[in-house]
């Protein structure tokens, strides 16, 4: 894939913490409205990954664009973010005495800031953005709540919502299903099966159950380079995978 075709383009990036290599000469790229899941053993580099996407981490060498043109080498945390990379972390972070409405309107990208999101300033431009929000997340129904009293995976729709509502181009989200019950599982491979269709996703996920209802090509790295790539069946029949990862 030329680098003007995707959302994201990494070539040869390398980065070492004390001369460790946590990401060794690593090219990979992800097209426009696709979702990729990577997998890979403990220490493999996906969160180091992840942190050079995201500006956290610099790469010591290699190139880094975002939708063919950005370098994000060159820019910080805030500008990547603005360009419209959003990250979900593991953990749950929801503003847990807010309503379940009122976590998604503070995040809702917009210049008017948070008095406006609050105080019931919204325009009806931005209701129906948290409307749709709401229903995309399967939450309208417990929009008026305290997100404290959502389960562990509620709180995790909810902070995909959040995402959402920050409009992103490219969501990176890290193990989205650790601790979710089988039918939260199921229902979380909808939902972002369905925020694939229009945005490009990242799904770090150790879960091959998981992985298979995604039913999207699968990048397993180790040692901070990719050791195999293609459909879920492909790279699991890979001995090198199943050598590192899978287990016998
Ligand atoms: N800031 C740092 N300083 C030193 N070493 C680091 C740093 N960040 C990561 N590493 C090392 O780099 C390697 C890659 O770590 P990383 O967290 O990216 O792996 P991972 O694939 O996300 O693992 P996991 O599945 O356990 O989350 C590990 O050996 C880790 O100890």
């Amino acid at each position: 894939m030329t680098k003007q075709h995707t959302i994201l383009y990494l070539d040869g990036v390398s980065v070492a913490f004390d001369g460790f290599k946590a990401i060794s000469n690593l090219s990979l790229t992800l097209g426009r409205n696709e979702m990729r899941a990577i997998i890979g053993p403990n220490g493999a580099g996906k969160t180091t990954m992840m942190d050079i996407i995201t500006g956290k981490t610099r790469p010591d060498i290699g190139d880094v664009y975002f939708d063919g043109v950005h370098d994000l080498t060159r820019l910080d945390e805030a500008d990547i973010a603005n360009l419209g990379v959003g990250r979900k972390f593991q953990k749950p972070t929801v503003f847990e005495m807010h309503t379940v409405e009122d976590n998604i309107a503070l995040s809702l990208k917009s210049p008017r800031g948070v008095f406006a999101a609050l105080f019931d300033l919204r325009s009806a431009e931005a209701q129906g953005r948290i409307d749709d929000i709401l229903e995309m997340v399967r939450l309208s129904a417990r929009r008026g709540e305290k997100a404290a009293n959502l389960s562990h995976g509620q709180k995790q729709w909810l902070e995909i919502g959040m995402l959402l509502a920050q409009d992103p181009k490219l969501l990176l989200v890290d193990e989205p299903v650790a601790g979710m019950t089988d039918a939260e599982t199921e229902e979380t491979g909808r939902l972002l099966k369905k925020i694939a269709q229009t945005h490009s996703v990242i799904v770090v996920e150790h879960d091959m159950h998981f992985v298979r209802e995604l039913d999207v090509k699968v990048t397993c790295l180790h040692e901070g380079s990719v050791l195999s790539e293609g459909s879920l069946d492909f790279v699991s029949s890979d001995e090198r995978v199943i050598e590192v990862y899978l287990g016998r």
